[in-house]
């Protein structure tokens, strides 16, 4: 489905625009923003999920589809487009930057038994690198999706950023592909590595957008979710509830758990860190078990019930998960009520809130700081019901940006990019809170006793 949208009003004073395009799990979005952030124009195409391959194809041809009506719309020149994707799927591309297989997707499992043999933690997509090798295909180049859609726009071929490179086997730290060398990767195969917001190229002319139009390097989507919700400075937290769950935090610190389930981003700007987690728990449960045109009415419903309902699931769409609790056969637990009553529908939001408040602790548990309200960014922000929910098990104020999708992450890259700024100063400017969602204490105790019990069934260290 393509859907296009414009905003009825321009910010005259900003002149100039930036795009922004999100490659996800289950379509592809572009966002142009002025540079106040405000958006003026929009396209987004979902497509079936899969588990395990997405062809490059399909992505250029989303790309053209949504970009010629999107350009129409737009009320100003645009200075410059950046990109995002899903961290931890691999391309492999020949040495022209052109794909010669599908796009190995981040749930994709092939390589992470031989991965762990070199201690690459689950769903790295380096154990999917290694895995492709052994199928005899060594002349190619291993790239990121948001670098190859930078790449087919016009960019230079032969650079990944630090976020994406993070999975695939880069140390930001070091500066080096330490990992990915040490588990046998030959050198000429890895990208250079450039910082988000480098500029990588400009846009080639057949895209219409005439010439001087920069191409920006992105980042992967749990970054550019944090990026939007300009949660950037030590102690701010960003919660991204999409298909799956990402936890996000500011730490002078690099923050990691002894099975990598937990690692820390170098922050856009250097210095910082961004240490996080995702978990497979997220809104992916509602579209296995109700069409999305009825979720309205569902959270309809699970508003009028009497909150708690008492349900202490763990919610996955599949077995496999890799925080808070991890293992690849770990398979959760759902409501034990029918799938028709209004308390199972009630109970999966609960459970995914039960899972954050797990995640969030056991990060907190390894050192992130966290200070002040959460920003919460991510499909899930749009039931109401289920962020009243995700407060009171929380105990703590939640904020929403004005727009909570990761590819105004990316267009924010592309104006730092513009105007040589940091990621954090261009994100200031460009970022606005519209609201924020206080916990209800007497909901939040009762939440308390029901979250003990979770604990007693979930909270165990597997
Ligand atoms: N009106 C709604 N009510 C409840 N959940 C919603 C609603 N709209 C979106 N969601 C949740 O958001 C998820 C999609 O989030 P999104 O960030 O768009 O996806 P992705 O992670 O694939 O990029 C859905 O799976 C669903 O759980
Ligand atoms: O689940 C995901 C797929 O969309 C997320 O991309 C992911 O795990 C978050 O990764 P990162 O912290 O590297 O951005």
């Amino acid at each position: 489905m393509v859907v296009l949208g414009s905003s009825a009003h321009f910010h005259a004073t900003a002149p100039g625009l930036f795009v922004g395009i999100d490659l996800g799990t289950s379509g592809l979005r572009l966002v142009a923003v002025d540079g106040s952030g405000l958006a003026v124009a929009t396209a987004s195409q979902t497509w079936p999920v899969a588990a395990s391959e997405q062809d490059p194809a399909q992505w250029l041809a989303s790309l053209e589809k949504l970009w010629k009506p999107l350009i129409r719309e737009l009320p100003g020149p645009v200075l410059a487009v950046s990109a995002t994707s899903t961290s931890g799927t691999v391309l492999p591309t020949d040495c022209k930057g052109r794909p010669i297989a599908s796009a190995w997707l981040y749930s994709d499992r092939r390589g992470s038994e031989l991965g762990a043999r070199f201690g690459i933690p689950a769903g790295w997509g380096l154990s999917r690198w290694l895995w492709w090798q052994l199928q005899g295909s060594t002349d190619c180049r291993l790239t990121h999706p948001s670098d190859y859609l930078l790449t087919a726009l016009g960019a230079k071929v032969g650079w990944t950023d630090h976020t994406c490179a993070l999975k695939s086997g880069y140390d930001p730290a070091a500066g080096k592909w330490s990992l990915a060398l040490a588990a046998g990767v030959p050198a000429a195969q890895l990208p250079a590595v450039v910082r988000p917001g480098t500029v990588v190229g400009t846009l080639a002319p057949e895209w219409g957008l005439g010439s001087g139009v920069k191409l920006v390097a992105g980042c992967t989507d749990g970054v550019a979710g944090q990026i939007a919700s300009g949660a950037l400075a030590v102690g701010q937290v960003c919660l991204s509830l999409g298909s799956t769950l990402i936890f996000k935090g500011v730490s002078e610190a690099k923050i990691a758990s002894a099975d990598g389930a937990v690692y820390s981003h170098l922050h856009p700007d250097g210095r910082l860190w961004l240490p996080g987690a995702a978990s497979a728990c997220g809104g992916a449960i509602l579209e296995k078990f109700y069409p999305r045109e009825q979720w309205e009415e569902l959270n309809g419903c699970a508003e009028a019930l009497n909150r708690p309902t008492g349900q202490t699931a763990y919610p996955l769409a599949t077995p496999g998960e890799r925080f808070p609790r991890s293992g690849a056969d770990f398979a959760g637990g759902l409501p034990d009520v029918p799938t028709e009553d209004p308390h199972f529908y009630a109970g999966l939001l609960e459970g995914v809130a039960f899972v954050e408040r797990l995640g969030l602790e056991r990060l907190m548990a390894l050192g992130m700081p966290v200070q002040g309200a959460l920003l919460c960014v991510g499909g899930g922000t749009h039931s109401e019901v289920w962020l009243r929910i995700r407060a009171a098990v929380l105990g703590r104020e939640l904020q929403l940006p004005a727009q909570v999708q990761p590819a105004l992450g990316a267009a924010i890259l592309a104006a730092a990019g513009v105007w040589g700024v940091g990621v954090a100063q261009a994100a200031a400017r460009m970022v606005r809170l519209d609201r924020q969602i206080l916990p209800d204490a007497a909901l939040a105790a009762a939440y308390e006793a029901v979250y003990r019990r979770f604990l007693e069934r979930w909270g165990g260290a597997g």
